[in-house]
């Protein structure tokens, strides 16, 4: 479990104070994927760099698995780093070592045998999918394969923590979701926690359970990635949220919607964690002998399940279209609104 306790950053500027971090308070638990979302100079980095103390602190505490990181000396410090790896946008890697010297600096700084050290640095290159690149050098590797170098350093010590600071904000969608899924992988094999920062709704939507939205230094709003997709409460909440899932739920659309639909009746079906949200329109169908156009909506995936809303129209008999109703209703997790009866 890590635990931020009133954390905060300072900074001077033009003689006034400029309050990067502003008296943090959170709760991470041990394993889970953690991302802080917020727009640029919301103090993100900040945040992140406060954690392994690369940035002291104003006030406040960084606990990780009950060691106060914040009252370390320095040579407790740096031991405790090695428990805490970090990746960064621009990778950070060391231009004139190989893949495999690079990896393996770590292990160089923490004392490890050459022997001990070539073994781990195979494993590491096998975990990361780079074999057959370990000699090449950094200027010869693709942004992805430079971020996979970049994680595999940053797990040489087998630490319990990933930071991660913007760590896919340079590459390309495909490439970002490639090393996404590596981050899913590794969270998975080994277990660790790791915490996420960036300013992508999507990269929260796609490997992250929890999310903070920082605005202004401060945490403005937290919880289950599925919970802030569903009722997102703050104003900057929103704009993330409508950066995956578009802003189509006003009026006019759905006034759209009904003029445009010749029959039947119009629902709307919301999602929330769901798992088999194509499966249930082709169940429902089947079993109730009526049939469903899809109209509009977006279904997303997130770690918990699908989240989103459809606009469906149904057609069959009034009773039949009423017990499908019911049974979509009280049989699933599917929330239903009957929108209106098309003319
Ligand atoms: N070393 C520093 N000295 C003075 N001000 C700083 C320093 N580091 C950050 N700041 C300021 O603190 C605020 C938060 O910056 P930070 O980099 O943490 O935000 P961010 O959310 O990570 O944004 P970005 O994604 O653009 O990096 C900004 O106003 C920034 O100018």
């Amino acid at each position: 479990m890590i635990s931020i306790e009133g954390l905060s950053k300072f900074f001077k500027q033009d003689k006034k104070q400029l309050k990067a971090v502003d008296n943090l308070n959170l709760k991470i638990n041990r394993g889970e994927i953690y991302g802080i979302i917020g727009y640029s100079g919301a103090g993100k980095s900040t945040f992140v760099r406060l954690i392994n103390r690369l940035e002291e602190p104003t006030s406040g505490k960084v606990i990780i698995d009950n060691q106060e990181i914040t009252s370390l000396k320095s040579n407790e410090l740096r031991l405790a780093r090695r428990e805490i790896g970090m990746i960064f946008q621009h990778f950070n890697l060391l231009w004139s070592r190989t893949v495999k010297e690079n990896i393996a600096f770590p292990l160089e700084i923490a004392g490890v045998s050459k022997e001990e050290r070539e073994k781990r640095v195979q494993e590491l290159i096998h975990l990361v999918g780079l074999t057959g690149r370990e000699n090449a050098y950094p200027s010869q590797l693709s942004g992805g394969q430079k971020q996979r170098v970049g994680i595999a350093r940053a797990l040489a010590n087998k630490p319990k923590v990933l930071l991660c600071d913007e760590a896919t904000s340079a590459l390309d969608p495909e490439t970002t979701n490639s090393i996404l899924e590596l981050l899913v992988d590794i969270n998975a094999k080994m277990k660790l926690t790791i915490i996420l920062i960036t300013h992508e709704m999507h990269v929260i939507r796609k490997i992250c359970s929890s999310v903070a939205v920082m605005e202004n230094g401060k945490v403005v709003e937290q919880g289950d990635v599925l919970n802030v997709f569903q009722k997102p409460q703050q104003p900057v909440t929103k704009k993330f949220v409508e950066q995956v899932m578009g802003n189509n739920e006003d009026n006019e659309v759905i006034n759209q919607l009904i003029t445009n639909t010749a029959s039947g009746k119009i629902l709307r079906l919301q999602f929330i964690g769901e798992t088999t949200n194509q499966a249930l329109i082709s169940e429902v169908s089947r079993k109730f002998n009526v049939d469903i156009n899809i109209l509009q909506g977006k279904i997303t995936q997130t770690q918990h399940g699908a989240f989103g809303t459809l606009y469906v129209q149904m057609n069959g008999e009034n009773e039949v279209i009423k017990n499908a109703c019911q049974f979509i209703e009280n049989e699933t997790s599917v929330e239903l609104e009957v929108i209106e009866n098309a003319i």
